[in-house]
């Protein structure tokens, strides 16, 4: 028996129109959503997820505010940018790009934005928020992540949940969603400093791998059954390695392929964001 596929592709598209709906709605009513992106440097990598971004954007009728600056700008520049955001309303929700080139400082940038216009869900006051169980953006990949496993009824409710990986914006962040009543899920974070991955990996009723290791979780360490994101992304030879050996494939009942999986999830969230910002202004 090979595991099904969590086909984040197809989840992503049928959001998408679902989202295009709600779009639609909200420009009944005189509202454009308008999703802003601020790239810094001419880093080929974060230009693709940036156009990628607006080209999202057109398919569910958002609108698109790009801002660029060259590599050389100051922190000045960036955050005169970010200012100006915060004041636009065309801009219902907007991204900084991360990384930021070599010489700037993305924590005084992020922390200037307006939180009730971060369409990433990481600034501090929407984890803040979000540990507090305050209404707010969440971020996107766990996000993407719970909606992709909600949607082929995988129970999260009751699960052994386990996350590899301590970054902010997955491993950080996921067990504060997941821990929620509405999810109800276990959560172990496991990361460099855990002495036996085998043991909790064992255990796990749902793996999060997002390491960044590749093929960090082998056949042999996972539960029969278990459901397996792989979030991982490393390069081998212009091809994405993913944190996922293969063989998990025999072992696991539901994997997320990678590409396919998980990214196109984030993409989806993103949008969703934006919407139910714009939403939540129409409303008061
Ligand atoms: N402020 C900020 N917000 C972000 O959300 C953010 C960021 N900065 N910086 C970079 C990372 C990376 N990221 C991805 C999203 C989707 C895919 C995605 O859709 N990937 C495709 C394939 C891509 C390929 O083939 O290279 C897939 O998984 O199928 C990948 C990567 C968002 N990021």
């Amino acid at each position: 028996m090979t595991a099904q596929i969590l086909d984040g592709k197809a989840t992503a598209a049928a959001i998408k129109s679902e989202l295009a709906v709600r779009v639609a709605a909200l420009k009944e009513r005189g509202i454009v959503p308008g999703l802003g992106t601020v790239l810094v440097g001419d880093d080929p990598g974060s230009r693709w997820y940036v156009n990628g971004k607006h080209k999202d954007c057109a398919e569910v009728g958002i609108a698109s505010i790009q801002r660029e600056l060259p590599a050389t700008a100051s922190q000045q520049d960036v955050e005169d940018v970010v200012r100006e955001l915060n004041a636009d309303p065309a801009c219902t929700g907007y991204i900084v790009q991360l990384p930021l080139p070599k010489g700037l400082d993305p924590n005084p940038v992020l922390e200037l934005m307006d939180p009730d216009k971060d369409a990433d869900g990481l600034h501090p006051t929407s984890l803040g928020r979000l540990a507090l169980g305050i209404e707010g953006p969440l971020p996107c990949t766990p996000l993407g992540i719970v909606e992709l496993l909600r949607r082929h009824q995988v129970e999260i409710n009751g699960a052994e949940v386990v996350v590899l990986g301590r970054g902010v914006t997955v491993g950080r962040s996921i067990g504060l969603l997941l821990t929620r009543k509405s999810e109800n899920a276990t959560v172990t974070l496991c990361h460099t400093g855990t002495r036996d991955l085998a043991y909790h990996l064992r255990k796990a009723d749902i793996v999060v791998a997002a390491a960044g290791v590749p093929h960090l979780v082998k056949p042999e360490d996972v539960k029969p059954g278990a459901a397996v994101l792989d979030v991982g992304v490393s390069r081998s030879e212009g091809k994405i390695v993913g944190d996922v050996h293969p063989g998990v494939a025999e072992v696991a009942a539901w994997i997320s392929p990678n590409p396919g999986g998980v990214g196109p999830m984030t993409r989806a969230m993103l949008l969703n964001n934006i919407v139910v910002a714009a939403e939540r202004r129409a409303d008061g």
